[in-house]
């Protein structure tokens, strides 16, 4: 089995933003369709599904980085993936500030803030920015169009979503980002991971859960920048 795994092409994910902007929320949403409505970690963790894409599988990779330590730019993170998903708060304007100066570092040139050297060297690593908790419009503090117009002069995506309202839109800015990395003809998507949840919320010790249909392994520290296995995460 692992070296089946090992074997599968890899789309890597890195998810970012400040605390509490719902980026854990989000990508257990995507993964499982479920919502988690309280799940705080002060740690990066690693979610990780094979996922076929038109009868081949290819092991997404998505790393949670704990927005705990925002203070710090997520340069390693960053170089690790293959694109980035910028998250905010529409009710939390330093959240946006936050995206805003990640994204602006991550545009202002090759090598200046992340991208591994052949994003550098190519095409700027695919970038996306979503504004969630659009349920709570009463609270907002950030307009859509201060998010469109980032995006438009930094060459990002945009979208804004209610990870608790399971919005469309959530997938269709995930699965966007990820046709960036990687353009198949044709996508799809099987998910079997819904069991897993609960060694996902309770893990902390690495255990994995894999078929060939579907997995995902949460890791209590991001890999390092290079593309060494994951020996962690690994059955
Ligand atoms: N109203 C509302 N609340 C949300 C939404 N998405 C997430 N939340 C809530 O926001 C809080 C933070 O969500 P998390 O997913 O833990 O946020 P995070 O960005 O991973 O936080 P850190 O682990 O601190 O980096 C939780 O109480 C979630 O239930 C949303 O779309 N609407």
């Amino acid at each position: 089995m692992r070296d089946e795994r090992a074997s599968l092409p890899r789309v890597r994910i890195a998810v970012i933003g400040s605390s509490r902007v719902g980026k854990s929320a989000l990508i257990v949403r995507y993964l499982t369709r479920r919502y988690i409505g309280e799940y705080h970690s002060n740690t990066d963790l690693l979610y990780r599904q094979t996922v076929p894409i038109n009868g081949t599988p290819v092991e997404l990779e998505v790393i949670d980085v704990s927005g705990t330590n925002a203070d710090k730019f997520p340069a390693e993170q960053i170089q690790w993936a293959d694109a980035c998903l910028l998250v905010y708060s529409v009710t939390d304007r330093s959240s946006f500030d936050y995206a805003t100066e990640v994204m602006s570092s991550l545009r202002r040139g090759p090598g200046a803030a992340g991208g591994s050297p052949a994003h550098a060297a190519a095409a700027p690593m695919p970038l996306a920015l979503l504004g969630n908790k659009t349920d709570l419009d009463h609270l907002r503090q950030v307009s859509t169009k201060e998010g469109q117009s980032l995006c438009s002069s930094h060459g990002a995506s945009f979208s804004e979503a209610s990870v608790a309202d399971n919005s469309n839109d959530l997938y269709r800015c995930v699965d966007k980002l990820l046709s960036e990395v990687r353009t198949p003809s044709q996508r799809t998507r099987k998910f079997s991971v819904t069991k897993m949840l609960g060694s996902l919320i309770g893990g902390t010790n690495n255990s994995s859960s894999t078929s060939r249909s579907g997995s995902v392994v949460a890791c209590p520290r991001m890999p390092p920048p290079a593309r060494p296995p994951l020996a962690a995460a690994a059955p």
